[in-house]
């Protein structure tokens, strides 16, 4: 059976690993052609070595890697240094990491920020399992402005 990994950090504020994992056990073939396989870190500089453990020890074919970035300066920085790490790992492994992170500064309203969470997650768990299973739904989609947590930019005219 294929699996799908799923990492993510104590230091979100929301259980964003979950919504993933509801998410990924609402699509077609989960529990008879794959499952899902999750972790939990303490924060996202710790993303990329779990990533990378899922892929080479776990044999996940994929890897949705979930993050809070904080307020302060000092998370924005940490926050490239943690993406730069993820990108590293999707390189020494071969295999995608979808980096799935929602910066706190991005929505001061908890409950608007929850929803937006609910929405890059729920929607980046279905483009790793599109980029598993259907490619395809991946190229129609290409040059459409596709936005993961909020409303879609849309394609410029032609
Ligand atoms: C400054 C900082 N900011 C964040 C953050 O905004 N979001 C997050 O998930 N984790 C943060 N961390 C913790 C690190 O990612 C990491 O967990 C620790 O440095 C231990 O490796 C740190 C150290």
């Amino acid at each position: 059976m294929d699996r799908i990994g799923v990492v993510d950090t104590m230091f979100a504020r929301v259980d964003m690993g979950s919504i993933a994992e509801r998410k990924l056990a609402g699509m077609e073939g989960f529990g008879a052609r794959f499952k899902v396989v999750r972790r939990t870190v303490p924060g996202f500089k710790d993303l990329a070595v779990a990533a990378r453990q899922l892929i080479e020890r776990e044999n996940c074919e994929v890897v949705i890697a979930c993050g809070m970035p904080g307020g302060a300066e000092l998370d924005q920085v940490c926050a490239h240094e943690a993406a730069q790490g993820i990108m590293l790992a999707q390189v020494l492994t071969g295999k995608h990491i979808l980096e799935v992170f929602v910066h706190a500064q991005e929505e001061p309203d908890p409950a608007r920020l929850t929803e937006l969470c609910r929405h890059r997650v729920g929607s980046h768990a279905v483009n790793a399992y599109w980029l598993l299973y259907a490619p395809e739904e991946l190229r129609k989609r290409a040059g459409q402005g596709i936005r993961q947590g909020g409303p879609d930019a849309g394609p410029l005219p032609a």
